[in-house]
């Protein structure tokens, strides 16, 4: 298979590459760039020397509709100008970026701040969260590949919700991802000097990843919930933790919330459900598809706190993509993904 990444310089457009140079079905991988053209990849990035051959591309619809697949790993607002006019002409199309994520054009306006993409286009988007859209996505020819903090919230809130074991009207999630989640272009937040031996919470009750996880649980569950959600940025490269605290409905139990998550993700090969974890942290994903889930209940409050945590350039990102290409053109779920955490 040909597979096409454009914005292959960035974070998402490096990780796809890592994982596709081994993936057991993908014979070639161009890469397109806005900025450089003509030049090897390797040479801009010295780890992919002898890795990729080709040079970077310019982004022209004609080469794209050659391939079978191809990605987006641009910032918002780039995706929704290219991949409408690659609709039905060939390849299946994934975008990383929150472009076709959001139904309704007003909304996207709004916490984006970029014009929406043709509305056609976002309704024919699949919202690509395998474990809760299979079926759609196997025959989707644009997926919208979900954010890094919705994937790590919504897996660890949604079966709870489906469930009626905790109330969706009073959600609070405090979120702290790694810095490649910001992408490659430096900013004052990721300066070295002003992140190391920092700490910092950022778009306080303003992410644009709210509406994202409120209308994924609406719609997936038909309850209606509302979201106080924050986000931290930690002195790490890779990681997010999703810590969401609910209050307990209709007297759910510590063991009727573990089995419900348990029953729902047992067949899904990168949801991991812990028991009696006192310590749970990031790098047991570290570099994996893993989403890896617990839950504890406080009777003391009648509260649950339930916690996530995923690798943003893999679950987050690329590796989620990836799984998302396997389903879309019926390769195993887990191709190229088979991944032992990177953990020392
Ligand atoms: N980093 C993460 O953990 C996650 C990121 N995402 C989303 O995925 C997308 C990619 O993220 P990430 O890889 O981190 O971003 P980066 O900023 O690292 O890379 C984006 C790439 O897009 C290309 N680009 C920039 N402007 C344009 C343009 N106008 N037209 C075409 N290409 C352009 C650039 O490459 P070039 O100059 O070569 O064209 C750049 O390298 C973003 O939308 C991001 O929000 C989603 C989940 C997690
Ligand atoms: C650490 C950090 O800055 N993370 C980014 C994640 C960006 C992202 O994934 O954006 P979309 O899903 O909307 O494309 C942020 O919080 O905006």
């Amino acid at each position: 298979m040909k597979i096409g990444i454009i914005g292959a310089t960035g974070y998402g457009g490096l990780e796809l590459i890592r994982i596709l140079h081994t993936h057991p079905h993908v014979t070639e991988i161009h890469v397109f760039s806005s900025s450089e053209q003509d030049i090897q990849i390797s040479n801009k990035y010295a780890h992919l020397v002898n890795i990729i051959d080709h040079s970077l591309q310019p982004i022209e619809i004609d080469r794209l509709k050659e391939l079978n697949v191809v990605f987006t790993g641009t910032p918002a607002g780039v995706a929704s100008t290219i991949l409408p006019a690659l609709i039905g002409t060939g390849p299946k199309l994934i975008d990383l970026s929150g472009d076709f994520r959001i139904q309704d054009p007003a909304i996207y306006e709004a916490w984006y701040n970029h014009k929406p993409a043709p509305t056609d286009a976002v309704q024919k988007a699949i919202y690509g969260l395998p474990e809760w859209n299979k079926p759609q996505i196997q025959n989707a020819e644009l997926i919208a590949n979900p954010g890094c903090y919705p994937t790590a919230t919504l897996l660890s809130l949604l079966p709870l919700i489906k469930e009626g074991l905790i109330d969706p009207s009073q959600l609070y999630t405090d979120a702290k991802s790694g810095v490649s989640g910001a992408g490659n272009k430096p900013s004052q937040l990721t300066h070295y000097s002003e992140l190391n031996e920092n700490f910092s919470i950022y778009k306080i009750n303003a992410h644009q990843h709210i509406p994202e996880i409120e209308q994924t649980i609406e719609t997936l569950t038909t309850k209606k919930p509302l979201l106080t959600f924050n986000t931290h940025l930690v002195p790490m490269t890779r990681g997010i933790m999703a810590t969401s605290y609910a209050p307990l409905a209709n007297g759910a139990t510590q063991q009727q919330l573990t089995e419900a998550l348990k029953t729902r993700y047992a067949n899904e090969p990168f949801v991991r459900i812990h028991d009696n974890k006192p310590v749970f942290s990031t790098k047991q994903v570290y570099g994996s598809n893993y989403c890896d889930i617990q839950v504890v209940v406080d009777p003391r409050t009648n509260r649950a706190t339930i916690v996530s945590v995923i690798d943003n350039l893999m679950k987050g990102a690329a590796g989620q993509a990836v799984q998302n290409m396997n389903l879309l053109c019926g390769f195993d779920e887990t191709a190229g993904l088979d991944l032992v955490p990177l953990m020392i």
